[in-house]
């Protein structure tokens, strides 16, 4: 039987989907070209495509669930150290006062407390079952969708520890763009980090970079320092793309004695964090690499959402809504708003149904023409005619292909993209002007003002349980891994799992129809 691959998706049905579906694909792949991602992350998402499995082979389903087992593993320090010694664990809240010298020695084990996670506790990562692969959204195996359980490791506090917390310098280092929520994940992994009696946490300053600029120091962090952190946005700790190589950043762990590193960031900076961890496994460390995913833009894989997200879409509400008014008041308005997503349409799909002031949402995963007879632009020209107003939103990856390529990249070799929020703004004046009849255009860019905004109350909880979990799955002894919401409940996920390519929107999803319901858009091809 031929190697088996991830999940496929069944061919789709109409033309225009499977243009949008291919779009999907295609922007996948060259996401993890752009990233770096290993080659042979990279084949396995190739893989999914050939979709290799032999049906007719009776055995194909249990052979498809031990390699999914296999594949989302959860790698510990025993795999490279078999003799690595395991403790009662310092972690239980049947404690009364931390304070007490009692605190220092640990918590009393000697007590039953049914507070940890059975390592063999599993999370079901799919709960649809559907019936056939023409259910919208569907997600099949094979071609009669058959149901196959997936499972992955559920999240939490463990009974043996792998670290004595007097030996354990801990690290935490935030990569990559701004998030709401960054302080809360810092301020929830130091609380924890004491709960179990760790005395030597530290900050990296400015991302990976602060690993080898000797003019950054170290901070040293502890509840007192971030008692209050949560209550604005950005990062303590500052963030940076770009910065030293795996090697140096593993070296520089090393001499600085640091055992547990938490990494904080999106794709790129789970890439690092996956790196880190195998040089650290061929050195033979005993070192727990941690991530705890950040991505505004809510772009990794097999989440239900990443933190920042929800408060990002909150927060447009406020841009729609100005958008919305300005376009209302004016005679002939048309309100534009450009919100984040590079690769995926998730800010623009939500903030679009959240607020139901937008009639055209555009987002990278489906393409769309501007000019023509079917195309954006004659559409607003309907809806001018129609109400007097119209409002579009668009997603910052969409409709790259009718930008000029700038090859440019940022510091972290992520592509810089065109800027599609003016080309539209500018098309849209030039538009009406030739027609001699203008419309009064206004546009808002409020990506940095979202992403500089302290978590809302969502994200506040999640980032508090992501931060809690990093630290449970460290103390545990696992390495290599990231944490995230699963189905409503915590798992812990094999790093390369989430990152083999940008999780983009389904144009075939229920949520995607959802949203072209509530706009009322056609589709512009
Ligand atoms: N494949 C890789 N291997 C090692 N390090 C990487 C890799 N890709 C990115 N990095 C490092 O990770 C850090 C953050 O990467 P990047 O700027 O792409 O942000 P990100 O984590 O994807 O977050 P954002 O969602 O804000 O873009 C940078 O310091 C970069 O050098
Ligand atoms: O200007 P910067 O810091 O490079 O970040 C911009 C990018 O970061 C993101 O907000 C993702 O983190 C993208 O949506 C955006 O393209
Ligand atoms: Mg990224």
């Amino acid at each position: 039987m031929a190697a088996l691959s991830p999940p496929i998706k069944p061919a789709p049905l109409a033309s225009t989907t499977t243009a949008r579906a291919d779009h999907a694909l295609l922007s996948s792949v060259s996401y993890a070209k752009r990233i770096r991602i290993p080659r042979r992350i990279q084949v396995r998402a190739e893989a999914a495509k050939q979709a290799s499995i032999d049906f007719s082979d009776p055995d194909w389903k249990s052979e498809y669930q031990t390699d999914f087992e296999a594949r989302f593993r959860i790698p510990h320090i025993t795999d490279v150290i078999p003799d690595a010694a395991s403790y009662p664990s310092t972690f239980c809240l049947k404690m009364r006062s931390p304070i007490s010298s009692q605190f220092v020695e640990g918590y009393p084990s000697d007590e039953a407390w049914h507070g940890y996670i059975n390592n063999d506790d599993r999370v079901l990562l799919k709960v649809i079952r559907f019936s056939s692969p023409t259910s919208a959204g569907a997600e099949c195996i094979d071609p009669n969708c058959s149901w196959i359980e997936q499972w992955v490791h559920r999240a939490g506090p463990r009974e043996k520890i792998y670290f004595k917390p007097e030996e354990v310098k801990a690290a935490i280092v935030t990569c990559g763009g701004l998030c709401p929520g960054l302080n809360d994940v810092i301020r929830q992994i130091v609380i924890t980090l004491e709960i179990y009696g760790v005395k030597q946490i530290v900050g990296i300053p400015f991302g990976y970079r602060g690993f080898s600029d000797t003019n950054l120091a170290e901070m040293p962090l502890s509840r007192k320092v971030v008692q209050n952190i949560h209550l604005s946005g950005g990062s303590l700790l500052g963030v940076s793309r770009g910065g030293p190589t795996v090697t140096d950043i593993v070296e520089s762990m090393e001499e600085r004695g640091i055992n547990m590193l938490f990494v904080l960031g999106g794709n790129g900076t789970h890439a690092g964090a996956h790196a880190i961890h195998e040089e650290c496994r061929k050195r033979g460390l005993k070192i727990a690499v941690v991530g705890v995913p950040k991505t505004i833009d809510n772009d990794i894989l097999l989440m239900d959402k990443t933190f920042g997200f929800d408060t990002a879409v909150e927060e447009a509400q406020r841009a729609i809504n100005s958008a919305y008014i300005e376009a209302h008041s004016a005679y002939r308005g048309v309100g534009i708003v450009k919100l984040m997503g590079r690769s995926s349409g998730f800010i623009a799909m939500q903030a679009s149904l959240a607020s139901g002031q937008i009639d055209v949402c555009l987002i990278p995963e489906v393409k769309f023409n501007l000019h023509g007879p079917h195309g954006v632009l004659n559409h607003l020209k309907y809806l001018l005619e129609r109400k007097g107003s119209a409002v579009l939103c668009v997603a910052e990856g969409a409709g790259q292909d009718l930008l000029q390529k700038t090859n440019a990249t940022d510091a972290s070799g992520n592509i810089v993209l065109g800027d599609i929020g003016v080309h539209i703004q500018q098309e849209v004046k030039k538009f009406f002007k030739e027609m001699e009849h203008p419309a009064d255009v206004k546009y808002i860019d409020p990506t940095y003002m979202i992403r500089a905004c302290r978590a809302n109350a969502s994200d506040g909880i999640l980032c508090t349980v992501l931060g809690q979990n990093a630290v449970h799955g460290a103390f545990g002894g696992y390495s290599g891994i990231t944490v995230g919401i699963c189905n409503t409940h915590y798992a812990y996920f094999p790093i390369p799992e989430v990152i083999a390519q940008a999780k983009v929107l389904d144009p075939n999803s229920r949520m995607w129809h959802r949203c072209l319901t509530s706009t009322g858009q056609p589709d512009f091809m």
